[in-house]
């Protein structure tokens, strides 16, 4: 199967599902995702209101303009969680809805952190153990690349959905791939 629209065209696919047409192109909105690792644990946080509440997720948000993608991670991160944290890309999410713009994800990892993790308006962060996430709570998509972002492979996702009501999204066709090794 071949990589899906607006995915970089080098990926080799590690898993997919659903089925039907990939949505039409949109215009690209930037946000961005940040899980911090320590041992052999994650913080997730519990999203509090807006998109995916009641959900555990990375901390982020909204990337705003003449910010890198980076700069937002680092400052959503602060915002959200209470910390600060060496991050870097670990992969990248495309999130389609019909006639919405594309989500564009950069995600991001750290395997340490600074500060003192504190709840805040927009989410509860928790430790969980890396072996017992709560994939049950989470984004549909998240159990098929975060062992990848885990095990520190780069990625890229694109999952379209369709949407029955505000917060009701229905997974209809998603491709994970995976960058090939250099020899
Ligand atoms: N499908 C989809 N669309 C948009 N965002 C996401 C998803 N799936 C996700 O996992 N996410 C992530 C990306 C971001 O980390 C958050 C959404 O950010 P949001 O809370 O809307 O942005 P903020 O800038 O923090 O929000 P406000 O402060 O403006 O309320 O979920």
């Amino acid at each position: 199967m071949s990589v899906p629209p607006g995915l970089p065209q080098n990926l080799s696919a590690f898993d997919e599902g659903g089925s039907g047409e990939w949505l039409p192109e949109a215009p690209l909105k930037l946000y961005t995702n940040a899980f911090v690792l320590h041992g052999d644990k994650i913080l997730l946080g519990l999203k509090k209101r807006g998109l995916g509440v009641n959900k555990y997720n990375g901390f982020g948000g909204k990337v705003e303009s003449r910010e890198s993608t980076l700069e937002a991670a680092l400052r959503e991160l602060k915002e959200e969680s209470g910390i600060t944290a060496p991050l870097e890309l670990a992969g990248t999410l495309l999130f389609v809805v019909p006639g919405e713009k594309w989500a564009h994800i950069d995600i991001f990892r750290a395997e340490n952190y600074s500060g003192t993790v504190t709840e805040s308006e927009e989410m509860c962060p928790e430790w969980f153990n890396q072996a017992s996430i709560p994939y049950e709570k989470m984004w549909e998509t998240d159990r098929t690349w975060l062992p990848l972002l885990l095990s520190k492979r780069p990625f890229a996702v694109r999952a379209d959905f369709g949407r029955n009501s505000a917060e009701n999204y229905t997974l209809r066709r998603w491709w994970v791939g995976v960058h090939s090794p250099t020899v």
